[in-house]
């Protein structure tokens, strides 16, 4: 299904981290993937043509857009030249900004962009249609299902289905797609992680239309005239983006956290300080979708608040430590942790034994599964605690203050299972108020990646980022030796703190803006 060859690409040098793709279905009717290589510039095909990227499509501008790769963060940004036709992103126009075209857009997993005539509802036949992803599995295989001859089909994990994906994160019986008259519909048959229709999620049941893009589970899938052209991509890596601009109570009168910006992604373990009452507890409730503020939360491009019924087995609190019953067996611990995690109509029996199963080989205890936890080492049951926080399916795990009422040690084995989640590519994040006592005790360095620091600026009463970056950056930062110092700098007096709040926020600003 993959025509390779049927667009130029013009091939940099290999950059470092993230690969980039871009999935093109023009006016070729099959899908070409790209990988995006530093700055590349998009137009359509012809004689003489320079761009980077050429597609079929005499509606697009010879020179219609432009890939910006920015080298400091790893991200790419769409321009579009002022073409006359323009680009849509996830629906929207993008409009001019100066003489020379739009703002930049900095791209997201799964961002759709494309090129059209005014009515994305029904694409011109020389349309354009763009995906862009991290998670593109290179070489991977591109199937068609035709949905025309039987008028519809079911999707799902169950070999009954007509279109069977054998993905954990599919349902056994997901969604159908159906005809009525000259319309296409589909819906969700009320799946565990819903169905992505363009970006947003699908309530019931929606029209599908022309070069619609469909995301179930790790599928994505493109509706195109009759039938579904579908790929199974890589889980995505975990990009966490918290962008609010406020969190108000009290009908606006009272605003208790402002300009909060940072990213984390898999495997970063971080730290939020800030002092009684600076906002952590709000922020967590954001991030969290339990009480949402002004702004959006993105977990690998995905809007949490737009999606919550999908996303919110993906963000959670660390649930209770557990508390392993020592004449239980590691399998069956792990198995009552499936039975509990994993909804019961979406999960056979089979499916959670290979959930635990496959857990336990990530972590390294598959082994020991007919040992009694009696049996095991204080190492190793640290190990069967993680197992059982990852077999669900969370990628973001939060944790407010695991170390209050704890002596030393149990608070070092609490931050030791939460760093070797982060470690199994999760995001972690963790307030605490005993910092520095989280070291690896081998190299004595800090066991956080990040650190982000919320100070309430005596100005408005509401709490700001003063800080967010690593662990060494920070102590340099606030010009102190232990993370708990930070609280000593930032602390109003009356708390027997410096009361420098307003001068470290000032101080991040000018960092952030140069
Ligand atoms: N619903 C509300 N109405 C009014 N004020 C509120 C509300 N919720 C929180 N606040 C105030 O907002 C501020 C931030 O509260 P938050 O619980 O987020 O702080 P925190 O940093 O978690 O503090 P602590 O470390 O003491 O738990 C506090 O001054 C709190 O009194």
């Amino acid at each position: 299904m993959v025509d390779e060859n049927r667009t130029f690409i013009y091939r940099a040098p290999e950059k470092q981290g993230r690969s980039a793709s871009l999935i093109i279905l023009d006016a070729g009717n099959k899908p070409t993937v790209i990988s995006l290589q530093g700055n590349m510039t998009l137009g359509r095909v012809y004689e003489k043509s320079s761009c980077d990227i050429c597609v079929h499509s005499r509606i697009t501008g010879r020179r219609h857009g432009e890939f910006v790769y920015e080298e400091r963060t790893g991200d790419y940004y769409y321009i579009d030249n002022n073409s006359m036709n323009g680009t849509y992103v996830n629906g929207r126009k993008l409009l001019p900004y100066d003489a020379r075209g739009s703002a930049p857009h900095k791209l997201e997993e799964g961002d759709i962009l494309r090129i059209d005539k005014s009515r994305l509802d029904d694409p011109h036949p020389e349309a354009v249609l763009m995906i862009f992803t991290y998670s593109y599995v290179k070489g991977s295989r591109w199937t068609s299902c035709p949905v025309g001859v039987s008028g519809s089909i079911s999707i799902g994990r169950d070999e009954r289905n007509t279109l069977v994906l054998d993905d954990m994160m599919v349902s056994r019986r997901h969604a159908v797609i159906w005809q009525n008259g000259q319309q296409w519909w589909i819906e969700d048959m009320q799946s565990q992680n819903g169905v992505r229709l363009n970006g947003r999620e699908v309530h019931g049941r929606e029209r599908l239309r022309n070069h619609d893009v469909l995301f179930i589970g790790n599928t994505l899938m493109i509706f195109w005239f009759q039938t579904i052209i579908y790929n199974c991509f890589g889980e995505p890596e975990g990009r966490l983006s918290v962008n609010i601009k406020k969190k108000d109570v009290n009908f606006g009168r009272k605003i208790l956290i402002r300009d909060i910006h940072f990213e984390a992604e898999s495997t970063d373990f971080v730290l939020i300080l800030g002092g009684s009452g600076a906002g952590k507890t709000t922020l967590i409730n954001a991030i969290l979708g339990e009480k949402k503020a002004d702004g959006e939360i993105l977990l690998d491009g995905q809007d949490l608040y737009k999606n919550f019924k999908s996303m919110k087995t993906k963000i959670g609190l660390v649930p209770q430590f557990l508390n392993l019953r020592l004449s239980d067996k590691v399998r069956e611990t792990l198995m009552d942790v499936a039975e509990i995690k994993l909804n019961k109509n979406d999960y056979s029996k089979e499916d959670k034994k290979k959930r635990v199963q496959e857990t336990m080989e990530k972590v390294g205890v598959q082994k020991l599964e007919n040992h009694l936890i009696s049996q095991l080492s204080g190492g190793q049951k640290k190990k069967v605690s993680v197992a059982a926080q990852l077999i669900g399916f969370q990628k973001v795990f939060i944790c407010d203050e695991p170390d209050s009422g704890l002596d030393a040690a149990s608070r070092m084995q609490q931050m030791e299972i939460l760093k070797e989640i982060a470690d199994n590519g999760k995001i972690v994040m963790v307030i605490s108020h005993e910092p520095d006592d989280a070291v690896d005790s081998q190299t004595g360095k800090s066991l956080f990646t990040k650190v982000l620091v919320i100070a309430k600026s005596t100005n408005d009463q509401s709490g700001h980022m003063a800080f967010y970056g690593d662990v060494e950056e920070a102590k340099h930062f606030f010009g102190v030796s232990r993370l708990q110092d930070i609280m000593l700098e930032i602390n109003p007096p009356y708390e027997g703190g410096k009361g420098k709040a307003d001068y470290y926020i000032q101080k991040y600003r000018n960092r952030v803006h140069g």
